[in-house]
């Protein structure tokens, strides 16, 4: 594998993959793709690296180690597993509804283009267990808040909610109730860090 590279080359590397189509997936939306990332190990490898070493370097002492990565439906299941993986932590899916069997809790949300549900096994996560919640993007917050939800229900502790990029102009993370992280932040078209 590649040698490591700064979190500073990884962000110019994430501004760099990412790409912008207008009206998806309705009229007014300008859409951020992050799925050119995946195509480039590089990338993916720093993405991963530069989360994993701010997660350990804010929750390193023992009790305060994450013991679950929680991804969002559905782009939050393209890097949450490696994340835990490499924390040597459980993950967890939080699914859009009709995917999950068995007793689930569920949160309704709205989100910048539309209204869903989330669902999650109820099982999935102990009470006291120390959560980071993951997904591609914070838009309106609207997803993020329902996930965090769902763990508070099950009795988890959210430690930190990470995104790769942050719509800043819709003040998401003033929806929610932890510490938030985010690699790149500002306007689609315009992206600062
Ligand atoms: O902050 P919000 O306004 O809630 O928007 C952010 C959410 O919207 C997108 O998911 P989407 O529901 O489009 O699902 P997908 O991952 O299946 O494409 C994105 O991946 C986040 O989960
Ligand atoms: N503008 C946007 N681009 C991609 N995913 C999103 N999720 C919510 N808003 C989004």
């Amino acid at each position: 594998m590649s040698s490591p590279v700064s979190i500073a080359e990884t962000k110019a590397l994430l501004k760099a993959t990412l790409r912008q189509f207008e009206d998806f997936p309705t009229k007014g939306i300008l859409f951020e793709d992050i799925l050119p990332i995946f195509k480039s190990p590089k990338t993916f490898q720093s993405l991963i690296d530069a989360i994993k070493h701010q997660i350990e370097a804010n929750f390193s002492t023992p009790g305060s180690k994450p013991d679950v990565v929680v991804g969002l439906d559905a782009r939050g299941f393209l890097f949450g597993p490696t994340l835990a993986l490499q924390l040597g932590a459980a993950f967890v899916p939080v699914r859009k509804q009709g995917k999950v069997p068995g007793p689930t809790v569920e949160a309704e949300f709205e989100k910048e283009y539309g209204k869903d549900v989330f669902v999650m096994q109820a099982d999935a996560i102990k009470a006291g267990q120390k959560v980071i919640i993951v997904d591609d993007i914070i838009a309106t917050g609207g997803s993020a808040k329902a996930a965090g939800q769902l763990v508070t229900k099950l009795g988890g502790e959210i430690l930190e909610y990470v995104f790769i990029l942050e719509l800043d102009f819709l003040h998401g993370r003033d929806q929610l109730d932890a510490p938030v992280y985010t690699l790149l932040s500002g306007q689609p078209e315009k992206l600062g860090s």
